[in-house]
């Protein structure tokens, strides 16, 4: 496929391991409000691919979208603090932005870093922390509703119904990626529930290349590596979209 695809957010910790493992798939146009360095940037990349734009920015949206097949949607707000004005102009109204041009401009695919915190409030106190253990049996699989842990939570939450809302009115597809934790190298240490929810930079730089290879309508998946102690279930990634994860939390485990 030759039509660019479009990565916003591409500065960051979820663009450059996409960018570090995929960075010769496809035909990038990289979008960040921050300054990309050269070592941001992989080979054959050059300036005029990128574009130093605020995802708020309609018109600057809009000309970066030109031409575009397919949209990797990460820029936003990632912290679980973040306040609601951050989240309510980043990750919402940011969100909005780029789908609208996403559909204005006849993109075919949009893929949105959604998170686990669209629905952290399912780990009530009487399921955890035995819900993040190999033999606990309780889990999402991604037909549930949202219960977000807290107002970040709450953005991701409205993303997805974003997309729903621009799947039923203009046709475009939608894959809500629910990531858990991204963590470099190994998963979290002494920390159960980043431990359920790894995902590794491979497993996520491939996933997101299945994103814009697989043909889907609406999906909402849980972007971790296949993890022993897993609670969300991954079944769907595998099935629509092609997803098979090389790591396990579980092998970095004593
Ligand atoms: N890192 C993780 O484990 C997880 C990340 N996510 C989501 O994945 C996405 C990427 O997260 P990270 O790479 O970890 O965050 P990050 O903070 O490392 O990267 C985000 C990038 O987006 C850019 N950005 C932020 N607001 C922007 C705006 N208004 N316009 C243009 N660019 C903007 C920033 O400059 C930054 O380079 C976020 O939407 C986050 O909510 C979801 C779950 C887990
Ligand atoms: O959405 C996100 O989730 C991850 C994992 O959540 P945590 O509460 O276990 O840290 C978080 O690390 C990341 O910053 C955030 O964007």
């Amino acid at each position: 496929m030759d039509d660019p695809v479009l990565l916003t957010g591409a500065g960051g910790r979820v663009g450059q391991a996409i960018l570090r493992h995929s960075g010769d798939r496809f035909e990038w146009r990289l979008l960040d409000r921050e300054p990309l360095s050269s070592e941001k940037l992989p080979a054959g990349v050059s300036k005029d691919d990128v574009y130093a734009v605020d995802v708020t920015d309609e018109a600057a949206v809009e000309e970066a979208m030109e031409g575009v097949y397919a949209v990797i949607h990460l820029a936003g707000d990632p912290r679980p603090e973040a306040p609601w004005d951050s989240v309510l102009r980043n990750n919402i109204d940011g969100t909005h932005t780029v789908l609208q041009a996403a559909v204005d401009a006849g993109v075919e695919k949009f893929a949105f870093a959604s998170s686990n915190h669209a629905v952290g409030a399912y780990e009530t106190d009487e399921r955890t922390p035995e819900m993040y253990r190999p033999d606990d049996d309780f889990k999402l699989d991604g037909e549930e509703l949202p219960r977000p842990s807290n107002l970040y939570g709450v953005s991701k939450a409205s993303g997805e119904v974003l997309g729903r809302y621009y799947h039923d009115h203009a046709g475009i597809s939608v894959v809500n990626v629910r990531i858990g934790n991204l963590t470099e190298g190994h998963p979290p240490i002494d920390y159960e529930r980043g431990q359920a929810m790894w995902l590794s930079y491979r497993d996520c730089a491939h996933l997101f290349e299945r994103c814009v290879l697989a043909d889907y309508d609406y999906e909402i998946v849980y972007g971790i590596s296949d993890n022993d102690r897993k609670y969300y279930s991954i079944d769907r990634a595998r099935d629509v979209l092609g997803y098979e994860p090389t790591d396990n939390s579980a092998e970095f485990e004593g």
